[in-house]
């Protein structure tokens, strides 16, 4: 059983330690820093690896800088059209870091 998933496009970056961060909406905002959590597809929900939580913190999309967008290795113009494809017409969200720590 996964904890939380990930569009499959960015199993490799997540691995790889190129994206740090994701962007949540409320019902994803419950995790606590510290926390590990096994992390799969969303597609097929296999699981790829396991992150540690180190901080959620609240952010308005018009917030969000070029920092947050290098931590989700994209530009903002890119991670601003992804934020609106997942979540159409949301302002609030939840930035959660993480630390890959395993792959098995
Ligand atoms: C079900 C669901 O919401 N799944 C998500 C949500 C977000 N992501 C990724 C896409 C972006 O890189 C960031 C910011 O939302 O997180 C995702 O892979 N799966």
């Amino acid at each position: 059983m996964n904890d939380i998933t990930f569009f499959q496009r960015f199993e490799a970056d997540i691995v790889a330690g190129r994206k740090t961060i994701t962007l949540r909406d409320e019902a994803e905002s419950h995790f606590l820093p510290g926390q590990r959590l096994r992390v799969g597809r969303y597609e097929d929900d296999v699981y790829f690896c396991t992150i540690e939580v180190i901080s959620v913190a609240p952010v308005l999309l018009s917030e969000l800088t070029d920092e947050h967008a290098r931590q989700e290795n994209m530009t903002l113009p890119q991670l601003k059209e992804v934020i609106g494809e997942i979540y159409p017409g949301l302002n609030e969200l939840y930035v959660i870091s993480f630390e890959r720590v395993a792959t098995n």
